[in-house]
């Protein structure tokens, strides 16, 4: 594979360039004319520990405080679940039905450019039905992007030490908010890849010469990989000045940050791969070249994060990934997401919670909402004149 790469080297003056910096880079992504999106109240039925919940969130930002196990991560799950449909700690929508139960139902009521909508999610039984203002949605493709929510939860260092599936969902979960046609061409590309892969191993017991389907699956797979892969390239010019500022803001080093794109596309074009790879293909059974095996490399200081970052480097950059993802959002979708911190109190060193509480209650960031076991430590961290709701579980 080789690798797209963009470098940014850190500021020479420290933290207030980078501050200056970042006000910068926030004056050029995000327009005067972002709005704020909030979450005004949420009901929960069936939903996780939940046999039924109502919630009211009246300060820009509440904290969820309660002891262990009484579901403070469970109602931002829910939160977050009417923004997308799903929940953010599991693919299955089983999982969250309450246990022993058939299904669930979450509510909740928006604000948006001073309009106000209920969103309700019902699933029972593998069907959903999603109504907003009233309007039943078919198509989950077609709700995206109206509500959006970023949220920092402790298991997410997997971003950073796990394979390349991670992220590669990572980024498809951003774009496939931002740009209905990635999030299509996403979808197609996985239903042909599929397809593709059938076929390979149907040849493996029994070949056949016949290729017109072979070549339709190729010309649909180069079409969409073409795509996806500019798209990716794309948002990585963006992302990068955005992870860059954000790093050096939390943790206040001058490291150089790179982010670079591996994808097999970036040396020849998908149609060549999968004429070219057809061997390889039918001896394993399945498409090892394309767009499906695309990663980004977190570097610091010319050492793969992963491997050689402390635990404290690996923090900070997660956070500043979440950060720019939350700024990167901002610009493209023309409203502020509902930033939703989960437990960050028990993982973040002080030095690092200040500078993280000193960006988010900045210019740029919109409603928060997060989980703590002690309130007045949060209390403590925001300071005495802050406004903040404590729901208390
Ligand atoms: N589908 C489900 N049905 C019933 N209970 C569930 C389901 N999923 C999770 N739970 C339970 O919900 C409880 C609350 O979990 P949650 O993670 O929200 O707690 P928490 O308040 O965030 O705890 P902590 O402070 O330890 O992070 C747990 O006891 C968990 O077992």
């Amino acid at each position: 594979m080789s690798s797209y790469q963009y470098r940014y080297v850190s500021f020479p003056n420290g933290v207030c360039t980078v501050f200056l910096n970042l006000q910068r880079i926030y004056k050029k992504f995000c327009s005067p004319s972002i709005c704020l999106t909030t979450i005004r109240k949420i009901s929960v039925i069936q939903y996780r520990n939940y046999s039924t919940g109502n919630f009211e969130f009246s300060q820009p930002v509440t904290c969820i405080t309660g002891p262990n196990g009484s579901g403070k991560t469970n109602l931002l799950d829910a939160v977050y679940y009417l923004c997308y449909t799903k929940s953010y700690f599991t693919a299955y929508q089983q999982n969250v039905v309450q246990t022993g139960l058939d299904g669930f139902r979450v509510e909740g009521v928006f604000e948006k450019d001073g309009k106000t909508e209920t969103v309700s999610c019902k699933w029972k039984q593998g069907k959903k039905e999603l109504i907003c203002d009233g309007v039943e949605y078919d198509r989950v493709a077609e709700y995206i992007g109206k509500y959006a929510a970023v949220m920092i939860a402790p298991d997410d260092l997997e971003l950073i030490n796990n394979g390349g599936e991670e992220r590669r969902k990572w980024v498809d979960s951003i774009l496939g908010q931002t740009d209905k046609v990635y999030l299509e061409s996403l979808m197609q590309y996985q239903r042909v890849l599929q397809q593709r892969n059938a076929w390979l191993k149907q040849q493996f017991q029994n070949p056949s010469t016949d290729s017109i389907a072979l070549d339709f699956y190729n010309d649909q797979l180069a079409m969409h990989g073409e795509y996806i892969h500019q798209k990716r390239k794309l948002f990585l010019v963006e992302f990068l000045p955005l992870l860059d500022a954000y790093y050096h803001q939390l943790c206040g080093g001058r490291e150089e940050i790179k982010m670079i794109y591996e994808s097999d596309l970036l040396q020849k074009p998908m149609l060549q791969w999968l004429k070219e790879s057809l061997q390889n293909d039918l001896r394993l059974q399945r498409t090892t070249r394309g767009i499906h095996k695309d990663d980004w490399a977190y570097v610091l200081e010319n050492a793969l994060i992963r491997q050689f970052g402390s635990q404290g480097q690996k923090k900070s950059y997660l956070f500043a990934l979440k950060l720019a993802q939350y700024a990167y959002l901002s610009k493209v979708l023309g409203h502020l997401p509902i930033l939703l911190l989960d437990d960050i109190f028990e993982k973040l060193d002080q030095n690092r919670i200040e500078a993280l509480l000193r960006i988010i209650r900045g210019e740029g960031f919109g409603q928060v909402l997060l989980t703590d076991t002690h309130p007045e430590r949060v209390r403590a961290a925001f300071g005495a004149e802050a406004a903040i709701h404590f729901v208390q579980l």
